[in-house]
């Protein structure tokens, strides 16, 4: 199993109101989809060393916060494919977000009632309902 860190990018990891969702630009199958910015998690890496590492590259945030990890229902992450398992976590930043490595075109922070304003991956399906109770709290 290949573990996917994404991050769920918030105002306050005690409160979370809001999410930032951030729209692929590839592959091809993939493009205009919106995700959970993050990516894999490599060898001898901590979710949470790996999900700063893809903040960092990919929306040039440098002083991020990592927060509690969003379970599901049954505790774990969500497979997302045959062979790649979605993990996500809290995450607060100061920085300003912009994409930066060619990875995304567009970023735009939702709360739980503009969740569905952006046409999430569909194996983010479960993970999005998740993220809904959460910030609806
Ligand atoms: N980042 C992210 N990836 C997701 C989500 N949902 C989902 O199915 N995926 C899939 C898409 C990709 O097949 C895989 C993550 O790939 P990625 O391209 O973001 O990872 P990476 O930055 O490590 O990329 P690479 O170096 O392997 O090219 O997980 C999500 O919410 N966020």
């Amino acid at each position: 199993m290949i573990t996917v860190v994404g991050a769920v990018l918030t105002d306050d990891l005690d409160r979370p109101r809001t999410v930032l969702a951030a729209r692929r630009t590839r592959p091809p199958a993939l493009a205009g989809r919106w995700e959970f910015p993050g990516g894999k998690q490599e060898e001898g890496e901590t979710p949470q060393a790996a999900l700063a590492r893809e903040l960092a590259e990919e929306l040039g945030l440098t002083a991020v916060r990592i927060g509690a990890e969003v379970v599901a229902a049954d505790g774990g992450g969500w497979p997302i494919g045959p062979r790649h398992l979605l993990r996500l976590f809290l995450a607060v930043t100061d920085d300003q977000p912009a994409p930066r490595d060619g990875s995304h075109d567009a970023l735009r922070r939702l709360d739980a009632a503009d969740l569905d304003s952006v046409d999430w991956l569909d194996s983010d399906a479960a993970a999005v309902e998740a993220v809904r109770r959460l910030l609806s709290v």
